[in-house]
């Protein structure tokens, strides 16, 4: 079923994340809820316009990507050495298809660059200096580090290595990863997640973003899931996979996201947060951390919200 302009279907449905973090200053939640906002914007018009869920998710991270608040693309967390490294992957839940790139330089996109490995290769993930070949010979275009870098990622870094503060499971400091699901006209299911990773990390630490059950996950027969927060711990418990399994076994999506993210935390303190669209097109937005920022388009409504109970709700055009 193709869904032109004019057979607009309800059961769209376009959710985004900004990432799980600790407290967000006033004027910076104001941007960041703009920002939000514009990408399950520009995610839910892809998907009215007939665009599949994997085009959604795709548009709704690069514009979070191509946007210095948020901890991905330009505006990306640096690491020990002052460099970005970058992680990213999206999947379609049609098929399980799936693409992942990791520790990548001097890329605008690497969601773009994840969606490529997905359909242009007969793997799943690439990192580092082959991903890198990879773009090269697809044509994507190597920018200037100094593009990705922020002044605010400059002060980041600085403070934190004052500090000498290592990311502890229970306070994630870096807000600002990204992470889309969508459902389009046909049913289809979709995720995709991006991030400069954690302030001050190792050289070719790979969190958990990239990786395929951690990051997110998609199936058109459960739900398709992005995940965000302290990415060890997220690794450990698989926290993409292990949300849809509660699903796959009677729990609501609401139900499942609590079970996954308490086990998290009661296991290893991690915390963290997520956004699932199940395959019935319930969608639901939840975090143990402090905050994180989400929107959710359906029905021609968006939501938003950064901090529990701070929920706005406005008529898309
Ligand atoms: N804020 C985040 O979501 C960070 C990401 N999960 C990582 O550990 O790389």
């Amino acid at each position: 079923r193709f869904c032109g302009a004019g057979s607009i279907d309800m059961s769209l449905v376009l959710v985004v994340h900004g990432g799980g973090g600790s407290n967000i200053s006033t004027d910076r939640k104001e941007r960041m809820r703009q920002g939000i906002a514009r990408a399950a914007t520009e995610g839910y018009n892809i998907l009215k316009e007939g665009g599949s869920a994997v085009d959604a998710v795709e548009g709704a991270v690069a514009v979070l990507e191509n946007d210095p608040e948020f901890n991905a693309g330009c505006g990306s967390v640096l690491n020990v050495n002052g460099d970005v490294e970058m992680d990213a992957s999206i999947m379609d839940g049609k098929n399980l298809s799936a693409g992942a790139v990791s520790a990548v330089r001097c890329i605008a996109n690497p969601i773009k660059l994840a969606r490529l490995v997905m359909e242009k290769t007969p793997h799943c993930f690439l990192t580092g200096h082959g991903a890198e070949k990879f773009a090269a010979d697809m044509g994507v275009p190597e920018i200037p580090v100094e593009k990705l870098i922020t002044e605010r990622s400059k002060k980041h870094l600085e403070k934190e290595k004052q500090e000498k503060g290592a990311e502890k499971p229970d306070c994630p400091k870096n807000t600002g990863t990204v992470g889309a699901v969508a459902m389009d006209c046909n049913g289809n299911l979709a995720y995709a997640t991006s991030t400069g990773g954690i302030v001050n990390k190792m050289i070719g630490r790979v969190g958990d973003s990239p990786c395929i059950g951690a990051g997110g996950y998609a199936d058109n027969n459960i739900g398709a899931i992005s995940t965000t927060g302290h990415g060890e711990s997220i690794l450990k418990v698989n926290l993409a996979r292990l949300t849809l399994f509660h699903i796959e076994q009677g729990k609501t999506a609401e139900e499942a996201a609590e079970l996954a993210l308490n086990y998290m935390k009661s296991k290893l303190k991690g915390l963290g947060g997520l956004i699932l669209i199940s395959k019935t097109g319930d969608w639901v937005a939840k975090w143990t951390s402090v905050s994180m920022p989400w929107a959710a388009a359906k029905d021609d409504k968006l939501q938003t919200g950064i901090d529990f109970g701070d929920t706005k709700i406005v008529d898309l055009p």
